[in-house]
C-alpha cells in the first residue's frame, strides 16, 4: 500500500496530566493493570492486554473462573500442593481470557502486556497464538517449575519477554487521571 505524507507526520498520543506525550509501555501496563482490578481472586490479581502492530488494543483480560462458574462455589484457596480444593485447576488466567477475547481476526505479531510473567499454559497459548512480544510486570513465581517451563518454551519459540519496570511512571500516570477535569 503507497504511504500518504499523514504517514510520516507524529500521531497523537494520550496526554498525561503534565501535558507530554504518554509512552505506550506505560499506558498498555496501565490498561493491564486496570483489568487486574477486575479479578476476584482475593490474592493474586492478574491483567493482561493484546496490542496489534498499529499500536491499537485487540484483547483484554484478568483471572477469573470460567463464564457461568463464578458463583458456584469453585475455590480461590491458594498454595501448594495445588489439590482439588485450590483455585488453580479451575482459574482461567488472565492470558488466556486475553486470547479468548480478542476482537481481531488474528493476533500474529501482537504484543502482550502482562502484569505476572506467564505460566507454561500461557506460554503455549501466547506461542500458539503468533503473539510475538511479551512484557511483564511482576515475576513473583519466578521459581516455580511453570514459570521456568514458560522460559524454556519463549526460548525455544525466540521470544524475549521483556520485564516493564517503569512502575513510578504508571503509578504516576494512574493517579493523574481525573474524571471530574473539564
Ligand atoms: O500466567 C498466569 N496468569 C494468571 O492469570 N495467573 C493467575 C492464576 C491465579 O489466579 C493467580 C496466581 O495465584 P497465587 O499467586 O495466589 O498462587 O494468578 C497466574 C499465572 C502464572 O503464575
Ligand atoms: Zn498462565
Amino acid at each position: 500500500m503507497a504511504s500518504s505524507s499523514k504517514d510520516n507526520e507524529p500521531q497523537p498520543q494520550p496526554p498525561t496530566q503534565a501535558g507530554g506525550p504518554i509512552e505506550d509501555d506505560v499506558y498498555f501496563m496501565a490498561v493491564a493493570l486496570m483489568f487486574a482490578k477486575k479479578s476476584p481472586d482475593p490474592n493474586t490479581k492478574v491483567g493482561a492486554c493484546i496490542v496489534n502492530q498499529e499500536g491499537n488494543i485487540v484483547g483484554i483480560g484478568y483471572n477469573k473462573m470460567p463464564n457461568g462458574c463464578e458463583d458456584k462455589g469453585l475455590p480461590w484457596k491458594r498454595g501448594r500442593p495445588k489439590g482439588l480444593d485450590k483455585k488453580y485447576l479451575y482459574v482461567c488466567h488472565a492470558e488466556l481470557n486475553a486470547i479468548m477475547n480478542k476482537t481481531s481476526m488474528d493476533v500474529e505479531g501482537c504484543t502482550i502486556y502482562v502484569t505476572l510473567y506467564p505460566c507454561n499454559e500461557c506460554a503455549k497459548l501466547i506461542i500458539q497464538s503468533g503473539i510475538k512480544g511479551v512484557v511483564y510486570l511482576s515475576n513473583k513465581h519466578k521459581d516455580y517449575n511453570e514459570t521456568k517451563a514458560a522460559v524454556k518454551l519463549f526460548r525455544s519459540a525466540g521470544i524475549e519477554p521483556r520485564q516493564f519496570l517503569a512502575k513510578r511512571e504508571v503509578a504516576d500516570f494512574l493517579a493523574s487521571i481525573d474524571p471530574f477535569a473539564e
